[in-house]
């Protein structure tokens, strides 16, 4: 695979606190894929996007973003993706359109090709009604989705998300699902953590499995099930065997 053919490719990702969280952990996500990233509760998910997103440094390895290296030029790789915590931060004495306006200022990005998009954004995330308020009011899942139009205002070609689901109602849920899987269609990469196995299962075209710090499994869901030899077993079932053989490991 040449470099630009890979939106993400991640190398020998290594990262210790008190123990080993990402551990050699070698990943390599296609352009144009949606990849959802499935492990247990402390598998190394979070550390391992976060040192992606250039927010922690690796103890070792190497992380290339459309070829950039994004250790040595973490400007260059910030620029063409966009990181979409589980704990969003957004400024509450802005409304939506002010917050949007203001994240396409910090890139630069002109006004008047900003207004629209920022609307657009917003309004495709079923936020119509509250484009004029201050976001001090906002419930946990509106902020969720502020803070994901504000990562998409300067148009990323990669899209890293964790948990991007939790907390939001059906039909939040689905405006966001709709959101993702339309950058997709248009060419876009999105990489995402779900502890919900469906969502992967339904939206992703691989599913990694993380289990302490590294990819146990890595494929389409046929190809996981062939993995395993169990032809017609759910993820979840599949997830459950891959995670618990590996902790008898
Ligand atoms: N800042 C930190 N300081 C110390 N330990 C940390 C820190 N961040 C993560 N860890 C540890 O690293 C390991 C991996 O955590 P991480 O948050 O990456 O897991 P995860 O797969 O995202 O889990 P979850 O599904 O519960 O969100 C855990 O044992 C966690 O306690």
């Amino acid at each position: 695979m040449t470099p630009q053919s890979s939106a993400l490719t991640v190398r020998g990702l290594t990262k210790c606190f008190e123990r080993p969280a990402v551990d050699g952990l070698d990943l390599v996500v296609r352009a144009g894929e949606f990849y959802a990233l499935v492990g247990p509760n402390g598998a190394g998910k979070t550390t391992t996007l976060r040192m992606v997103a250039g927010l922690l440094r690796p103890d070792a390895g190497e992380i290339a973003i459309f070829g950039i290296d994004a250790l040595r030029e973490p400007i260059a790789a910030k620029q063409v993706m966009a990181w979409v915590s589980d704990e969003p931060m957004i400024y509450d004495k802005l409304t939506p359109l002010e917050y949007l306006e203001f994240v396409a200022g910090l890139w630069g990005i002109d006004p008047m090709t900003s207004g629209q998009a920022a609307r657009e954004l917003l309004v495709s995330l079923g936020l119509e009604r509250h484009l004029h308020e201050r976001c001090e009011g906002f419930s946990k899942g509106m902020r969720q989705k502020v803070a994901l139009a504000g990562a998409l205002v300067h148009d990323p070609q990669l899209i890293i998300l964790d948990e991007p689901l939790t907390g939001l109602d059906a039909v939040s849920a689905r405006h966001v699902k709709g959101l993702l899987a339309d950058r997709v269609r248009r060419g876009g990469t999105v990489i995402m953590t779900t502890h919900i196995l469906e969502v992967a299962e339904r939206m992703a075209d691989r599913i990694g499995v993380i289990a302490a710090g590294r990819i146990v499994a890595e494929g389409t869901l046929a190809e996981l099930r062939e993995q395993n030899g169990r032809t017609d077993t759910s993820l979840e079932e599949l997830f459950i065997a891959l995670v618990d053989v590996e902790s008898a490991a």
